[in-house]
């Protein structure tokens, strides 16, 4: 379910020399689900062709040859790049920049949300660290602390090499230098593919383009669980919140703006109700990184908010709580104007024709987290 059919997430895959990028990039073509996924990398040769011929997307993969991706493109050129693998010819639902192991992640993230093109919206950065490599590494690069503590998901790769003690310690030490941010153990990069991929907009094998139901998308998460070896559910949890009593956009917020540290994604619709009629808005949330989508409702379709939550080391029951505690109350005292819609719109993308796209306002140290603003600033942003 990607937050508007128009909006293709890019991904930014990160992590030092070795520590299984590739690897990674590969399962996920293997196991794309239905997507087609657009790469960038560096180095076209570590790709394996078979997985890209499996995924049917031989002419999807952008090479940019030898060097350090952030270093070999400057904005604009990531844009140029980017521009293709979203014409809507392309067919692509999701976009994955590996960084090469010496990129700086925090250019590539900014380049992302620099990004002038509205079809393209952060979607989140995975850093791969080498469980076994992990304290020798950080020796010789106190960088990655940095660009740890960036990641909206830590993948704790080669497992199978290090020892539960070494992996415990390698833990330990991300919790403190990433504290919440979600840590994924795997071995060989084989994560489940919804942690970065949504489920498909499109069946396998079926060309003809439509409409994810909720109810597929609970179907894929059967599927994940039940239909495919090698998962690491223990690692995160899945909560969905279904209401057909609308959400109170000033709650709601509130939720949003504390939400906890390891939830990594948030997805789907909020219904506002008779605070605004006539949208519901599609919610993408990754990592601290937040974006609503407006969009009119499809005739027919049932008012309700649908939400997808997932995270790592967070509380299902008490997150349901909190989901559940931003239903309108229908008191007097509790009606939702237009006024309490200002915070929902302050995180609404707009086009860059038409005025300031949100991630523009984000503050200079954290490009991902629109800058608080007054709301009387923000009057004006309502979505026409
Ligand atoms: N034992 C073990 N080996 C792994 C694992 N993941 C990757 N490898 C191996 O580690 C080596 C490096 O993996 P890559 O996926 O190429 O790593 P990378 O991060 O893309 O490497 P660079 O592009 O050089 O930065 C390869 O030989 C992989 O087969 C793992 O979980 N366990």
């Amino acid at each position: 379910m990607s937050p508007s059919r128009s909006q293709i997430p890019v991904v930014v895959l990160a992590g030092f020399l070795g520590s299984g990028k590739t690897t990674l990039l590969n399962h996920l073509l293997r196991r794309n689900g239905g997507n087609r996924i657009g790469v960038v990398v560096n180095d076209f040769g570590s790709i394996e062709i078979d997985a890209m011929t499996v995924a049917g997307q031989v002419g999807s993969t952008i090479s940019l040859g030898n060097g350090c991706l952030c270093c070999a493109v400057d904005a604009g050129e990531l844009d140029e790049y980017l521009e293709k693998l979203t014409r809507p010819s392309a067919r692509i639902d999701v976009i994955v920049v590996e960084a090469s192991g010496l990129a700086e992640p925090e250019e590539l993230v900014r380049m992302v949300l620099a990004s002038e093109n509205p079809r393209v919206v952060y979607g989140g950065l995975a850093e791969v660290v080498d469980a076994v490599e992990f304290d020798a590494t950080r020796a010789r690069h106190p960088g990655i602390d940095r660009h740890l503590a960036l990641a909206d998901l830590v993948v704790l790769n080669k497992t199978d090499r290090a020892g539960a003690a070494s992996v415990a310690r390698v833990r330990e030490a991300l919790a403190g230098i990433a504290p919440g941010t979600p840590v994924v153990e795997t071995a060989y990069g084989r994560i489940d593919p919804e942690l970065l991929l949504d489920p498909a907009v499109r069946p396998e094998r079926d060309e003809k383009v439509r409409q994810l139901s909720f109810e597929d998308l609970h179907a894929d998460a059967y599927d994940a669980e039940h239909g495919h070896e090698g998962h690491l559910h223990a690692a995160y949890e899945s909560v969905s919140a279904v209401s057909a009593v609308p959400l109170h956009p000033r709650r709601l917020m509130d939720f949003l703006d504390t939400r906890p540290p390891g939830l990594y994604r948030i997805k789907g619709w909020a219904d506002f109700g008779d605070a605004d009629p006539d949208h519901r808005y599609a919610l993408h949330a990754v990592g601290r990184f937040l974006r609503f989508y407006p969009e009119p409702w499809p005739p027919g379709e049932p008012r309700r908010t649908q939400l997808v939550l997932i995270g790592s080391g967070t509380d299902a029951d008490a997150l349901r709580k909190e989901i559940d505690g931003c239903a309108q109350t229908g008191l007097p005292g509790d009606v939702p104007d237009e006024r309490s819609m200002w915070g929902v719109l302050r995180y609404v993308h707009r086009d860059p024709e038409d005025g300031q796209d949100a991630a523009e306002q984000g503050e200079p140290d954290d490009p991902r987290h629109p800058a608080e603003a007054d709301d009387a600033d923000d009057s004006g942003r309502q979505y026409g």
